[in-house]
């Protein structure tokens, strides 16, 4: 299954993405590693290629669409087409709402929402240009369905992923290409660390209470693996996800309903 389709994960170099590059990898698609961490994305893509998995790595800054534009004709270049193209990459922010400044803003803004466009634009332009439709998935979270405090900045740039996935879903569907977003709650990733350091100042809480505080909510009783948000990209990369598109889909182990 899958043999010759090529997926690119960006921010693959650790956490979420890691995982699903791993996923992808098993499921038979060759796996281009992306980050801004040369030395992560170097070390999966090897981890990747000692299982057995076609992989390469390729440095890209989502917040330059120039860099976006050219992992994919990297990618071409030396697989012929990229068939999955996944908007994984993306920063935190805690900050209250009085105190977040112009410059942070720009900078998550940059990354999890420009880079998110610039990624749909690459992948679409390419996805077009073969024919063969293709998977476009973008890396949104519950903080994309409800605003969170202290994740103000955060969560404006996860509703914004939802928009684009609403907005690219319609205009790409003529040309076969289906696009949708994984929403994951909390996930044990470098990313928890820092919101839970960031939290924790705020609120004088020790180090993990924040995160503790979080999880209380889930329904299912433990916090998530990158691996739990993986299987379902897994389904979304397939062909049992022909049918599914614009669509921004909780996978959190049942913090937030409907
Ligand atoms: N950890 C969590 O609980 C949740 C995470 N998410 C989302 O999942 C995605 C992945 O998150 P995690 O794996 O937890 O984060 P992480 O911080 O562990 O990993 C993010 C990766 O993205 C890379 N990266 C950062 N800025 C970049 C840039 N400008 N260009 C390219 N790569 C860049 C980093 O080097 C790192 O390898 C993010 O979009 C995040 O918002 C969504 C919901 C929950
Ligand atoms: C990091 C993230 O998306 C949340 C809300 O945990």
């Amino acid at each position: 299954m899958n043999e010759n389709k090529v997926a690119i994960i960006t921010g693959s170099g650790q956490g979420i993405g890691k995982g699903i590059a791993e996923r992808l990898g098993k499921d038979g698609f060759t796996i281009v590693i992306s980050d801004i961490n040369e030395e992560s994305a170097n070390r999966t893509s090897l981890e990747l290629i000692e299982k057995g998995i076609e992989s390469s790595s390729f440095v890209a800054n989502v917040s330059k669409k120039e860099d976006l534009v050219s992992l994919v004709d990297q990618t071409v270049e030396k697989y012929g087409n990229v068939d999955v193209f996944v908007n994984n990459a993306g920063i935190d922010q805690v900050d209250s709402i009085l105190n977040i400044t112009e410059e942070d803003l720009q900078r998550i803004f940059q990354i999890n929402v420009f880079g998110t466009l610039f990624g749909i634009q690459a992948a679409a332009v390419q996805m077009k240009k073969q024919g063969t439709g293709g998977k476009i998935i973008n890396a949104c979270s519950i903080a994309g369905h409800r605003a969170y405090s202290l994740l103000g900045a955060y969560s404006a740039t996860k509703f914004a992923v939802k928009a684009w996935t609403q907005t690219a879903a319609q205009e790409l569907a003529s040309s076969k290409i289906t696009v949708n977003a994984y929403c994951p709650g909390i996930v044990g990733t470098s990313m928890w660390d820092r919101i839970d350091e960031g939290m924790g100042e705020y609120m004088g809480l020790e180090k993990g209470q924040a995160f503790e505080k979080f999880a209380e909510g889930i329904t299912l009783g433990r916090t998530q693996e990158p691996a739990d948000v993986a299987n379902f990209v897994s389904y979304l990369a397939s062909p049992d996800s022909d049918y599914m598109t614009g669509q921004a889909v909780l996978i959190d182990g049942g913090i937030l309903f409907g």
